[in-house]
């Protein structure tokens, strides 16, 4: 037995020796590891220093505007994806927005082989929209422009001479105050149709999902003017078409729209095809392109048998002058534009605006109140009295303000080198107007995040001349928004009905602070999750009957 223990004894004592020996050569591993940490990260270190001593030095010598730290060929490309990760590529356009609040009203970003300017200030906004309009009304090739803008012949993607013709024709023929007067009674219709399905929504006491509501109003009014009302009888056509082949595809399109991958970033990486983007924009090109073919043979047999146009369309098709006449791919673009940039930025704004009305039931009871005095309680509101409303007007002006729908501009660009204040900005920049940030901007605004009407009644002509760079919701220029007017009269006539046919509260058991304003990323700023609201009529029920 003795001698038993005394052989386990030599065996642990033999083992504890070894492992004392592993343990002391770990240590000593462990010490060399740690050291080569050491020299590896000091080498790191300085290498960043002295790249970043560099980049200044560049930036210095070729006086391009201030910007993140640059990898070599990467540019900031490392930075972008470590805070926001790859996958998460709706998420980009808001980091470079911070990106730019951090550097100030000109930020330059080089990413790959793409340089991009974000300009975050009003006063530099007035620059490039202004003084170098005629230079940075160009836009980047993209895929979206290739696909979705009928190979770049659409409004938002055209440039040059037929860019300069198609803004013509929205001015003077498509988005003109004389079209609202021909084609205004159709969103009139589309209005008191939204406020007798609300009605029947609430006498059930069923919440209301405003998104809906207001999405549906804003594209039949949208679809109505542009397509004429007949346009839906296509669905008695071969091709079968119904109301939810739009809906699909206007909804599938502002998705794909929104997503900023790493090709559009950087057109070296083009060839990868990042969240399989390209292949969707190929195939939703197909299907617009097929709808919208029905939409013309249909149109065109009309005007050959009643040669007075019924639509906005029919103006499109019946240009004559042959210097004038569009292609068809060029109508299909102006389309596609019109409904995929109008329909989701105007209802979203509704949206937002009764949100806050929520929120504030004191701004809501202010402007039910002008509208009780102005308008009455025995008619809907009519267009000549919703000028009349200055309350109102402020109320739609904050909402604009304080949520830009359309957050940040579509990417302008310099086909030659320029400047801007005392900075070089180099040929073939992208350049990426923050709206949001200018009309948040606490320089511009007091107490920019509170939705505060009044800061627009009263104005001077002069501060309302100064308002124009402090918040820019349509843009400005050659690039600015083709349709605001009719944004305006959609947004207006769409708030004015609802406000003063209802009184609306958040549903059960919330209350007006429950209503939160968190946004969802993508090219149109919708809030996150659809606003749903308890809504009680106000007037008379027979004012909510709609005549067949
Ligand atoms: C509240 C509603 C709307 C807002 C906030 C809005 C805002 C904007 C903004 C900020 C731009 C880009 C400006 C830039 O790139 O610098 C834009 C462009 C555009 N918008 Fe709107 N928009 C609205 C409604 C509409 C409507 C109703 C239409 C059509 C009837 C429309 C058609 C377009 C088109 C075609 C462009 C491209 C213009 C070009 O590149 O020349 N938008 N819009």
């Amino acid at each position: 037995m003795a001698h038993l223990h005394t052989r386990l004894s030599e065996e642990a004592e033999a083992w504890i020796a070894t492992g004392v020996d592993s343990f002391s050569r770990w240590q000593e591993y462990a010490a060399g590891f740690g050291r080569a940490t050491y020299i590896v990260a000091a080498l790191g270190f300085f290498a960043v220093v002295i790249l970043e001593l560099h980049n200044s030095r560049k930036r210095r010598l070729s006086k391009l505007p201030p910007g993140p730290f640059q990898w070599p060929y990467l540019g900031s490309l490392p930075n972008l994806l470590l805070t926001v990760g790859v996958t998460s590529s709706f998420r980009l356009r808001e980091k470079v927005s911070e990106l730019g609040r951090n550097h100030g009203p000109l930020m330059f970003l080089q990413i790959a082989d793409t340089q991009i300017l974000i300009v975050s200030s009003g006063t530099a906004a007035k620059e490039v929209l202004i003084a170098r309009d005629e230079e940075f009304n160009f836009r980047p090739q993209c895929a979206v422009g290739k696909y979705l803008g009928f190979g770049s012949s659409d409004i938002a993607f055209a440039e040059g001479r037929h860019h300069w013709y198609l803004r013509k024709l929205c001015d003077t023929r498509l988005f003109s105050a004389d079209s609202f007067v021909s084609y205004g009674h159709i969103p009139r219709a589309e209005a008191l149709k939204m406020l007798h399905s609300v009605w029947e929504a609430s006498k059930k006491g069923n919440g209301i999902s405003v998104r809906e509501t207001v999405t549906a109003f804003v594209r039949n009014s949208l679809c109505g003017m542009l397509l004429g009302s007949a346009h839906l009888d296509i669905e008695n056509v071969s091709l079968q078409f119904t109301e939810k082949t739009l809906i699909t595809l206007l909804d599938e399109t502002i998705c794909v729209v929104g997503e900023i991958t790493l090709s559009d970033l950087a057109p070296g990486l083009k060839r990868v095809d990042f969240h399989g983007r390209t292949r969707k924009l190929k195939e939703l090109h197909e299907r617009w392109e097929k709808y919208l073919r029905v939409i013309l043979e249909d149109r065109s047999h009309r005007l050959e048998k009643s040669a007075k146009p019924e639509a906005l369309v029919d103006v499109l098709l019946s240009l004559d002058d042959a210097d004038m006449k569009l292609s068809n791919e060029a109508i299909m673009g102006v389309l596609l534009d019109t409904l995929v940039g109008g329909v989701y930025s105007t209802s979203a704004t509704i949206e937002w605006a009764l949100a806050e009305l929520v929120r504030h039931p004191g701004v809501l009871e202010k402007v039910q109140l002008e509208m009780s005095e102005v308008v009455g309680p025995y008619h809907i509101v009519e267009d000549a009295e919703i000028s009349q409303l200055p309350y109102f007007q402020a109320t739609v002006k904050e909402t604009l303000r304080l949520h830009p729908v359309v957050p940040m501009s579509l990417p302008h660009m310099n086909k030659v080198a320029t400047s801007i204040s005392r900075y070089q900005i180099p040929a073939n920049t992208s350049v990426v107007i923050d709206y949001k940030a200018i009309a948040r901007d606490p320089a511009a605004w007091h107490k920019p995040l509170r939705f505060d009407p009044s800061r627009f009644l009263h104005t001077s002509a002069a501060s309302q001349i100064d308002n124009i760079f402090k918040f820019l919701p349509f843009g400005y220029g050659r690039r600015g928004c083709p349709g605001a007017n009719f944004a305006a009269v959609l947004l207006q006539l769409a708030l004015a009905h609802l406000i003063q046919a209802f009184d609306w509260a958040p549903t059960k058991g919330q209350l007006p602070h429950d209503i939160d304003v968190k946004e969802s990323p993508g090219l149109v700023c919708f809030r996150f999750s659809p606003l749903v609201l308890s809504s009680t009529p106000r007037l008379a029920n027979s004012l909510y009957q709609v005549s067949p």
